[in-house]
């Protein structure tokens, strides 16, 4: 039997695997049609494709020609009625089985007689797949991996009506985009999902079973088997839903309990953990996509809400106290100081309390607020000020303690103590006005005037503005991400920022330069260095 030459492949999703499929196709001579659910989809993706070209031109791992001309085999197109004059069609739609049934039904519809169909399905049956068209032999399995342009494999799965000259067609075009093929015949998981994907449930099972933690079940994987991943982290990359879906597919197909999944990994889909995607599977992400390291962002919460957390002798105590205990704590890597309630941070120092102190009090009283001020700004580990309400007084003073500070959209600030007929004790003069400039901070000393959140950021108090209910998330993310950086380097910029306020530059710039040779030799300086060329994310311990 003839087979067709492939020229033209149609690529249905312009998804991250539709889209890398469509890139390696293009990239290996053949016009790509790309459609999605839209023409406007298909043409973002098609963009963003040869964005990437041009970053492999930069990199010097294309030449510009080359990228422009595979930009130009790149077409964008409606829908599926456009593959009317593919060779080749390349389903690469959501892992869905009623979709895909539909889309087959659909592709086989628009598609010539002699062209050849193919899904990138990693878990449903092709045979089901192809017995909805009327092509059946010239159906198969293109089981492409992610990333698809720099993952060498192609698993093709024959289904069982699939005609062996469409296998060998296959082949050769797998081969061309660059591809190592294996084969699978149609059975649940295929090839490599038959190996992973028990795997992963197994490592989530020692989970489950309290066997070991996450990090040291991937770190024992990674060091004792050498794959570039532990199990759990690729987990969270593939996403957890798609594992359980696959999953489940194994344990309902092949009806074995070996296959079933573990109970872990179906609440933490519940619960919507659904891994990197999803910021937070069997670990947490930022917003790029960078690990967490949990538990070490620490949050003070200032908590007297029905007086607006007013700053009195026992609270100011307590959160001395509490600081003592952080400076001991070895895992922390950064602390949120925020407020109860969310009407304020801190409404200043409790009047009630002052307005029957005398002079030697007023004295314990102010040193105490500026030990707290102090025991703050030394800690080793970046503080941040997440201002929620009033921060008037003694919590502007407080805030102005921390390293610096995010307020939500209603917060206010102010230095209103002349109101009282007495100054800021906490540290709010000189504070201020290092951090707004002198001018300012008279302003606002003098006249005890109040200043809204929009003003703060104008003049430099706050280094941004946030929506109250989306205040703590934001400063909690700064905070994470400061987590992942080398603490001792982050330890050394607070120290020589802080140390090189109070001396002339000369004598700053040599504080830096001695901080900056000292971080030399550490492990964090190895490691972050290795990481950077080894062109992997740092994972550094502090030492
Ligand atoms: C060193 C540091 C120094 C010297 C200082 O910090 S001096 C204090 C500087 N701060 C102030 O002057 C602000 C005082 N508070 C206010 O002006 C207002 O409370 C407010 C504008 C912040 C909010 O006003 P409002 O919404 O109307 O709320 P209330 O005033 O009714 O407050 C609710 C309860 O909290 C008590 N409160 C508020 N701030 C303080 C304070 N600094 N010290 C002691 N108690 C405070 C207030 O009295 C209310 O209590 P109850 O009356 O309900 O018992």
């Amino acid at each position: 039997m003839m087979t067709i030459e492939i020229r033209t492949v149609g690529v249905l999703g312009a998804g991250q695997m539709g889209s890398g499929i469509a890139q390696v196709a293009a990239t290996a001579g053949y016009t790509v049609k790309l459609a999605d659910v839209d023409l406007e989809r298909a043409t973002k993706a098609t963009s963003k494709i040869a964005a990437m070209l041009g970053k492999l031109v930069e990199k010097g791992k294309l030449t510009a020609e080359a990228a422009e001309a595979t930009a130009k085999r790149l077409i964008p197109v409606a829908g599926i009625a456009d593959f009317g004059d593919c060779d080749l069609v390349i389903e690469a739609a959501t892992e869905n089985v009623d979709l895909k049934l539909k889309l087959f039904a659909a592709c086989d519809a628009a598609m010539k007689p002699d062209a050849l169909l193919a899904s990138n399905t990693s878990s449903i049956s092709v045979t089901k797949l192809a017995a909805v068209t009327k092509r059946p032999g010239k159906v198969l399995g293109m089981h492409f991996m992610n990333p698809v342009p720099l993952m060498r494999l192609v698993e093709i799965v024959k289904a069982v009506q699939t005609e062996p000259e469409t296998y060998t067609t296959i082949k050769e075009a797998a081969e061309k985009m660059g591809k190592t093929v294996v084969t699978s015949n149609d059975a649940p998981g295929f090839l490599v999902n038959r190996i992973l994907i028990p795997m992963l449930c197994e490592a989530m099972f020692a989970v489950q079973e309290g066997v070991g933690t996450p990090e040291d079940i991937d770190t024992g994987a990674k060091l004792g088997l050498n794959p570039p991943m532990g199990p759990l982290e690729l987990a969270d990359l593939i996403g957890l839903d798609t594992v359980l879906a696959i999953a489940n597919v194994l344990y309902t197909d092949i009806g074995d309990t070996k296959y079933r999944a573990p109970t872990l990994l179906k609440n933490l889909v519940r619960a919507g953990w659904v891994g990197k995607k999803g910021g937070r599977g069997f670990y947490v992400y930022d917003e790029k996509g960078q690990k967490v390291p949990e538990g070490f962002v620490g949050t003070i919460t200032l908590n007297r809400p029905d007086k607006l957390n007013a700053l009195n002798a026992e609270l100011v105590g307590e959160l001395h106290r509490v600081l003592a205990e952080i400076r001991r704590d070895k895992d922390l890597r950064a602390l949120i100081v925020t407020g109860a309630g969310d009407k304020a941070f801190a409404a200043g120092a409790d009047i009630a309390a002052m307005s029957t102190m005398t002079g030697p009090e007023a004295k314990a009283f102010g040193e105490l607020g500026h030990a707290v001020g102090a025991q703050m700004e030394t800690l080793a580990i970046p503080v941040i000020a997440a201002v929620n309400g009033f921060a008037l007084g003694g919590g502007c003073e407080m805030a102005l303690a921390c390293d610096f500070i995010h307020a939500s959209t209603k917060a206010k600030f102010g230095q209103p103590e002349v109101n009282l007929g007495v100054i800021p004790g906490f540290g709010g003069t000189n504070r201020l006005a290092r951090r707004v400039g002198i001018g300012r901070a008279r302003e606002l000393c003098f006249t005890g005037d109040v200043i809204g959140a929009e003003e703060a950021l104008r003049i430099g108090l706050v280094n941004g503005i946030h929506a109250p209910e989306e205040l703590l998330g934001k400063v909690k993310e700064i905070a994470a991400k400061i987590a992942t950086k080398g603490p001792l380097a982050v330890a050394q910029a607070k120290r020589v920022l802080l140390r090189g306020l109070d001396v002339p530059l000369p004598t700053a710039n040599e504080l830096e330069v001695q901080a900056f040779a000292a971080l030399f030799g550490s492990e964090d300086q190895r490691e972050g260095m290795a990481a950077f060329l080894g062109k992997r994310p740092a994972n550094f311990v502090g030492r």
